[in-house]
């Protein structure tokens, strides 16, 4: 179901008021200012069998595996009732409590052994789920946020601004689990963690922080939204496969990357192109063109010239050899027009200089001009600020490197062990003999790395 569907879908819960906003309790006794309550769902054929088939569609999208479906009772039962029914699949229904007499079963229906592998959710609350039973050895897969039910509920109308960010607020301060390994049961916890506590926000969660470079925001809802962490870094020479490369993997990206000074034929008319390109397939543009020189040059150089980058390129990067000047230089020409800046902290090619104190230096210097800097180029997090945003180059999908120093890891190892939120590939894709294959590969591998890190709740 395409986002226009989720929409739709969103607003008519809203209409018959299984979306509902004061103050409830919830089965754990914590209050809320919001309330899913999806059992009225009975009473409305229509929506019910809607919700019935977005559910199964996730399950042909994912292909999962399984031997039965158990929809929890009550609310889930009609549910899988419909779906097993439609699909001749068979069903288990769990009892919630044991009956005194007969077979005393708690689940009923035909199995020999049971594992739960998947839970599908319509709305996750964003607030530990998916931590708790990744904890658990299940893997969730909501299909509607608490943050993407507040966007599109505040974007028609139906709520205002402050009810959005007192939900929000909410959400945020109470995230329910807290792993193992920090208080030693899996109860909920009592306080919600947080990032001093080093716990991970999810992409859609870190969307909506507080002070947020909007552009950071945008950056992290196309990611959550399209599922993808990949960036292509599009090195080819010619405009014309550029743009096509553009066109044909702009669906599995969230961020493209150019070097613009290596093309034999730019034209202005190009980055136009290239901008309506990003519209179409919702993606950023990344010149990376590692500026490195005094402010005032560089603001020439981001400006002006032949390419007049900071016209197209949503978010371009910097050295910070020359000092917080080089910042401030493209800031003032960047800031004025929503643009971003990473920070090269660190480099992924052999014998880099980028490491220990000079990392440091860097990250200070991001924190002082947050304003337009919004994350960093380096090869794992370096940063606890969850505004901020790790991008790494070097990604393969086999550990390696080229003959001129380049040094590859894989998506798994970048995003889930070295915590970066972002992958940048170039040769990995440009070179397989089916391009838009092998990103979908990577756009896959790098979100289930991303989401396995989630569940594993610390870095
Ligand atoms: O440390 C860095 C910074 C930038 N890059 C750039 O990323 C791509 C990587 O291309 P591959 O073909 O995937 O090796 C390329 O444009 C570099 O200029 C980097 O590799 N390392």
């Amino acid at each position: 179901m395409d986002n226009v569907c989720i929409d739709s879908l969103i607003l008519k819960l809203h209409d018959v008021d299984a979306v509902k906003f004061g103050e409830y309790k919830l089965k754990s006794g914590m209050m809320t200012p919001i309330y899913i309550d999806l059992r009225v769902l009975v009473s409305y054929p229509v929506l019910m069998n809607q919700v019935s088939s977005l559910i199964y569609q996730r399950v042909q999208d994912e292909g999962l595996q399984f031997d039965s479906v158990c929809g929890v009772p009550y609310t889930a039962l009609p549910l899988a009732t419909i779906i097993c029914s439609r699909h001749e699949l068979p069903m288990l229904i769990r009892r919630k409590e044991a009956k005194d007499y007969g077979t005393k079963r708690l689940v009923e229906g035909s199995f020999r052994g049971l594992k739960v592998t998947d839970a599908i959710v319509l709305m996750d609350r964003e607030q530990g789920g998916v931590e708790m039973l990744a904890s658990q050895g299940i893997k969730l897969h909501p299909i509607i946020s608490m943050f993407k039910l507040l966007n599109v509920l505040l974007a028609a109308e139906r709520i205002d601004d402050q009810t959005a960010q007192s939900v929000r607020k909410f959400i945020l301060d109470n995230n329910t689990f807290s792993p193992k390994e920090k208080n030693g049961s899996d109860a909920p916890a009592t306080k919600k963690p947080c990032m001093e506590e080093n716990v991970e926000l999810s992409y859609a969660n870190r969307a909506t922080l507080p002070n947020l470079h909007p552009l950071a925001s945008k950056l992290l809802k196309i990611m959550e939204e399209k599922k993808s962490n990949l960036c292509v870094s599009a090195d080819v020479t010619s405009s014309e496969e550029l743009l096509q490369l553009a066109d044909s993997l702009g669906p599995s990206i969230c961020m493209l990357k150019t070097h613009v000074d290596i093309l034999k034929d730019y034209t202005a008319a190009f980055s136009q192109k290239l901008q309506a390109l990003a519209e179409k397939h919702n993606f950023l543009i990344f010149e990376d063109r590692k500026f490195a020189d005094i402010g005032n040059t560089v603001k020439h150089q981001y400006e002006g010239g032949l390419y007049q980058i900071s016209s197209w390129s949503h978010i371009v990067n910097a050295h910070a050899v020359p000092g917080p000047g080089v910042v401030k230089g493209l800031s003032a020409v960047g800031k004025p027009l929503g643009r971003g800046c990473l920070l090269i902290a660190q480099m992924s090619s052999q014998g880099s200089l980028a490491t220990g104190e000079y990392t440091n230096a860097v990250l200070q210097m991001a924190e002082e001009q947050s304003d337009f800097v919004i994350g960093f180029i380096c090869g794992s997090k370096i940063s606890k600020r969850p505004e901020f945003i790790h991008m790494t180059p070097g990604v393969q999908m086999q550990a390696g490197g080229d003959v001129l120093g380049q040094q590859y890891s894989t998506p798994e190892e970048v995003l889930c062990n070295k915590g970066s939120d972002v992958i940048i590939v170039g040769r990995g894709i440009l070179e397989a003999p089916d391009r838009l294959k092998a990103a979908e590969s990577y756009r896959k591998s790098g979100w289930e790395a991303y989401t396995k890190r989630l569940g594993r709740c610390e870095q």
